[in-house]
């Protein structure tokens, strides 16, 4: 019979800097027929109605700003609001970490207007207000800016070409505020902080540790 959709499944957010580990991290779960991942949907970005605005943001972020987080906004509300069979549900990053890494970066570093921040903040405040942004857990891949300078720049994905040091800094801290040190926004789940400087072949061991607490929708770890 066709599986009822799980309106309600354990949804799990993997956040963290760039080049933090996050698709390591998803791939790692993806093995469990039970968990439904949803990476972030970069390929969207790159191309809404034939426009790449992820290539088109770091060619001018002052220009492009707006209209890429405006754009990130809705791909991440749809993919929180994205029917799954599955139990629990994995996300690479969230409607949150638009809204409060990147948006309120690019507005701390005057890289979008304060008008357009205040745009795609009511946008935020309604879409809350109003959907069932259901999260029960937040993963943070956390991370040392040297480490994913070095790893962003060994993948070296077309559009990050110019991406600097100062800006992976500038992330963390804001990850940090926000997932770590907890001092700033609203934090919509408990956090699991993980050591995601782990080098990649040892990281796996790192991550099935926490396959209990995924999987079996355990809220914290067991001492
Ligand atoms: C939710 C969210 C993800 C995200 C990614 N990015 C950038 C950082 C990376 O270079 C690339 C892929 O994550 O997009 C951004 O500027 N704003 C974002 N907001």
């Amino acid at each position: 019979s066709q599986i009822e959709p799980n309106s309600r499944p354990f949804t799990v957010l993997v956040e963290g800097n760039i080049g933090s580990g996050k698709t390591t991290f998803l791939n790692h779960f993806n093995k469990f027929e039970d968990v439904c991942v949803l990476a972030e949907p970069i390929d969207m970005w790159r191309n809404c109605k034939g426009h790449n605005l992820l290539g088109l943001l770091y060619e001018d972020i002052k220009k492009w700003s707006f209209t890429f987080q405006s754009y990130v906004q809705l791909t991440m509300l749809q993919q929180h609001l994205r029917k799954t069979a599955c139990p629990v549900k994995l996300m690479e990053r969230s409607i949150y970490s638009a809204r409060i890494c990147f948006v309120e970066k690019m507005k701390q570093d005057n890289l979008i207007s304060h008008a357009a921040a205040a745009v795609i903040d009511k946008h935020f405040q309604w879409i809350k207000e109003n959907t069932d942004l259901k999260v029960d857990l937040i993963v943070y891949l956390r991370t040392d800016p040297q480490t994913v300078y070095d790893r962003m720049i060994k993948r070296n994905r077309e559009e990050e070409k110019t991406v600097s040091l100062d800006y992976l800094q500038a992330l963390h801290q804001i990850h940090e505020d926000w997932l770590y040190h907890k001092t700033i926004f609203e934090l919509p789940a408990e956090v699991l902080v993980l050591n995601a400087n782990l080098d990649k072949s040892v990281i796996n061991e790192e991550y099935s540790k926490f396959e209990p607490l995924i999987l079996n929708k355990k809220l914290s770890v067991q001492a």
